[in-house]
């Protein structure tokens, strides 16, 4: 993966962005008011969505010295696929409310880049269109559905029909998302899709979407009898795609999960947008990893924003890490090339982290290369 040490913008973009905290600020300001509040907020009080992010500082690298780190090699697997780094981008919708390109520049990136990426049941763009723009740059590269458990079955099962057949790896299902969560911000602005963006997953049109809010999108839609009995046998018996449980939080979920027989899940509080006040999910990644005892492959997202942060991710025992947002600022900022900045800042970012911590690959990436700060005490081991 090509990647300048500090990356340079497009013509026209005069910003340095070196970091992502730099590329959200820059992003933020191309964004509409009611847009950026839409992408950047949480629910309720905001304290999940702040936690996700600040709970990786209470973390120390240990790093071990004098290792030849010349060869350092940040590439690992997702969905049974070389990726260049342990990093995806996570579904997030309205895409082409960032910018026009939408969900076909993040698939370009993802392609150029070689990280997967998952697609939104809510993008802009049809599922075939996403998967043609990455197929275009790169034949590899592995995408994953969202797909919510619907009211309507049938719709459902035409979607995911839809997904395998594009060649699409994966179902990510949401399990987070019965209802919405509790989003002042969005109801203060009255927040609608913009006129002329659709859900075409859907078969939703701009007219139809017209007079909806956000949160009747989700109560049309989702079902919230949705349960591990029914749904996770009903998934499997229709599709061969991986199954990946996307919004695990607890030991207990994590041990029904390896029961339905899942390929995986995502520790992921949905970057905070629902229940406001569960844990950073770093902080709820440990009690996961502990229950599965490997028999499950498990990844987390949220509030990931530097490479240090996917080092302890993997150092906490996930395989690999999402992004939403760092997407969509990319995405608002300049479009596929914005993502491609995002992507190429986390690679260094890593790869760099790996050098200085003596990690030759991911697989050295173990818990010894962590402590946790208490107060008034020498760092403790993990
Ligand atoms: C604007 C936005 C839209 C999102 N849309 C979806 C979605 O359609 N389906 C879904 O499963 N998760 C969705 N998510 C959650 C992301 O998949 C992911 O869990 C979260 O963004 C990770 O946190 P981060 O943004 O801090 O990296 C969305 C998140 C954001 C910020
Ligand atoms: O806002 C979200 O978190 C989300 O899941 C979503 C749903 C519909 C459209 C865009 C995003």
């Amino acid at each position: 993966m090509a990647g300048n040490p500090v990356p340079v913008p497009s013509a026209g973009l005069e910003e340095k962005i070196l970091c992502i905290d730099d590329l959200k600020a820059a992003a933020s300001k191309k964004l509409s008011a009611s847009a950026r509040d839409f992408f950047n907020s949480g629910s309720t009080d905001q304290i999940t969505i702040s936690e996700n992010t600040t709970a990786y500082s209470k973390y120390r690298v240990r790093p071990r010295v004098l290792v030849d780190v010349s060869q350092a090699d940040p590439s690992t697997e997702c969905l049974g696929h070389r990726v260049s780094m342990p990093l995806g981008v996570s579904p997030a919708g309205l895409q082409a409310m960032a910018h026009p390109d939408g969900e076909l520049a993040t698939a370009r990136a993802c392609a150029t880049k070689r990280v997967s990426m998952g697609i939104s049941s809510f993008a802009n763009y049809p599922i075939r269109s996403i998967r043609q723009a990455s197929l275009e740059v790169d034949h590899q590269t592995k995408h994953a559905m969202q797909m919510y458990t619907l009211k309507d079955r049938e719709l459902e099962l035409n979607i995911i029909r839809e997904a395998e057949q594009q060649g699409c790896s994966a179902i990510f299902l949401p399990a987070d998302s019965p209802v919405l969560g509790v989003r002042y911000n969005e109801w203060r602005n009255d927040f609608r899709t913009p006129d002329g963006l659709g859900f075409p997953v859907f078969g939703w049109d701009s007219e139809k979407i017209r007079k909806q809010t956000h949160d009747d999108n989700f109560t049309v839609l989702n079902d919230d009898t949705h349960r591990w009995a029914r749904d996770i046998p009903w998934l499997r018996s229709v599709t061969k795609m991986e199954i990946w449980i996307k919004g695990v939080l607890t030991a207990e979920d994590t041990l029904l999960a390896i029961q339905a027989g899942c390929d995986g899940i995502i520790v992921s509080n949905h970057g905070g947008r629902q229940l406001d006040g569960v844990p950073a999910t770093i902080d709820a990644l440990p009690e996961c990893v502990a229950a599965a005892e490997g028999r499950i492959r498990i990844h987390v997202d949220g509030g990931v924003r530097s490479g240090t942060d996917i080092f302890k991710a993997l150092a906490l025992g996930a395989e690999h890490v999402w992004v939403g947002r760092p997407a969509i600022w990319g995405l608002a900022y300049d479009g596929q090339k914005g993502v491609e900045l995002m992507l190429d800042t986390f690679y260094n970012e890593f790869k760099r982290c790996m050098q200085l911590t003596g990690c030759k690959s991911v697989k050295d990436i173990t818990k010894a290369c962590l402590g946790v700060v208490r107060p008034d005490g020498p760092l403790a081991r993990l």
